[in-house]
């Protein structure tokens, strides 16, 4: 048989093979039932506002009761009553607690506690609480980063932690962590904010091994900027870099990001990702995460080395901006 022959059928034959392994190694490790959100107690921190209220609006719209967790009281009652109107049944209610999530793991624990007495253990929790600050490392204060880290990283803790061992005594729960693409790449300008987020991947990479015999099932949220109160007013101290880069990725709509966080989760897919970007990104980082199936699985292993040529291209684009904006500044200064 020539050569050629030979080496098609051979690479054909490990294909197959390399196929069935990998069948016989993620099948089992594949996604489970999905959630019934209908009757379903689900409790969003930041669910007053921008994309947590998104999330509790889907969640409701698909026969939830929902807990919104925030700080400020009146913000918390106005988006009781918008999420209310978007009722599917007469039961439905929307509950809210007016607490800080990133200080004192006991009393959000408590205070969390009473939320499930009144409506029932929590199905799903979105951890969605969260804030960002841009500007150059050196200009940050170190206070805040240790503010960052408590609201974005410590305020998804304590909610969790307050919730897990219920979860695991009924052996069912969804967990979402809702961090960034600036937790997938670090960004100019979001030394602080970067790091808050890519804590998250660590924390639930390692709480899913953790929970996933007991049929709890984590998913990281990575949205692009969208447009919400918290986008608006960090725009309008954000670092012309940061800008720039981050229009590499295109500005959401919170709704449609809500609507693919939810649809995930439910799922209980690890990634939840939005647009094309956002996919070969998730691809891209995956590293050592969970699988959620068998396609996925696949497709990272023929496209991760691709889309880490891609990222070049990204990685050089990003470097040009930076240089071009401090050749700006060095400009501007002189002439001043
Ligand atoms: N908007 C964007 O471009 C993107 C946002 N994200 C992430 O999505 C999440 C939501 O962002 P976005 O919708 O823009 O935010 P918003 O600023 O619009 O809303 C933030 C929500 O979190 C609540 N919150 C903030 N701090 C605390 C706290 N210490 N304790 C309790 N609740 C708190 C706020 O209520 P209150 O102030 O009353 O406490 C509000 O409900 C954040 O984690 C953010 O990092 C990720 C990618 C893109
Ligand atoms: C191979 C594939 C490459 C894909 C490139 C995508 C480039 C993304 C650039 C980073 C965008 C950062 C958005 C931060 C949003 C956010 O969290 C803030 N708005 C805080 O509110």
């Amino acid at each position: 048989m020539p050569g050629a022959v030979l080496l098609v059928v051979a690479t054909g034959a490990a294909l197959i093979v390399a196929f069935l392994l990998l069948f016989c190694i993620v099948a089992p490790l594949t996604s489970p039932k999905p959630l019934a959100l209908s009757g379903a107690h689900v409790m969003v921190t930041g669910g007053s506002s921008g994309i947590g209220k998104s999330i509790a609006i889907e969640c409701f719209k698909q026969g939830a009761f929902i807990t919104l967790i925030a700080r400020n009281e009146s913000r918390l009652l106005e988006a009781k009553k918008e999420i209310e109107k978007f009722s599917v049944n007469d039961k439905q209610v929307v509950h809210f607690i007016s607490v800080d999530i990133s200080k004192d793991c006991a009393h959000v624990a408590k205070v969390l506690k009473q939320a499930q007495e009144k409506l029932g253990p929590v199905d799903m929790l979105v951890n969605c609480a969260g804030t960002s600050v841009n500007g150059k490392f050196e200009d940050i204060d170190g206070s805040k980063f240790e503010q960052l880290m408590a609201v974005n990283y410590l305020g998804s803790v304590y909610p969790t932690h307050a919730v897990i061992t219920t979860m695991k005594e009924r052996r069912m729960g969804r967990i979402v962590f809702v961090s960034s693409q600036a937790g997938q790449i670090g960004v100019f300008g979001y030394s602080a904010y970067s790091a808050t987020k890519f804590a998250l991947r660590g924390l639930a990479e390692a709480l899913q091994m953790e929970v996933k015999p007991y049929n709890i099932y984590i998913t990281v949220a990575y949205p692009p900027d969208t447009d919400t109160p918290g986008y608006a007013e960090e725009s309008q101290t954000k670092l012309l870099e940061t800008k720039l880069i981050s229009e590499a990725s295109s500005i959401c709509h919170p709704d449609h990001v809500a609507r693919i966080i939810v649809k995930d989760a439910i799922q209980g897919k690890f990634f939840s990702s939005v647009g094309a970007d956002g996919h070969m990104l998730a691809i891209l980082t995956s590293g050592m995460s969970p699988v959620s199936s068998i396609a996925e699985a696949l497709e990272g292993v023929i496209f991760m080395g691709f889309f880490r040529f891609i990222s070049l291209y990204f990685i050089a684009s990003f470097d040009s901006i930076v240089r071009r904006c401090m050749v700006q500044k060095e400009k501007s200064e002189k002439t001043d």
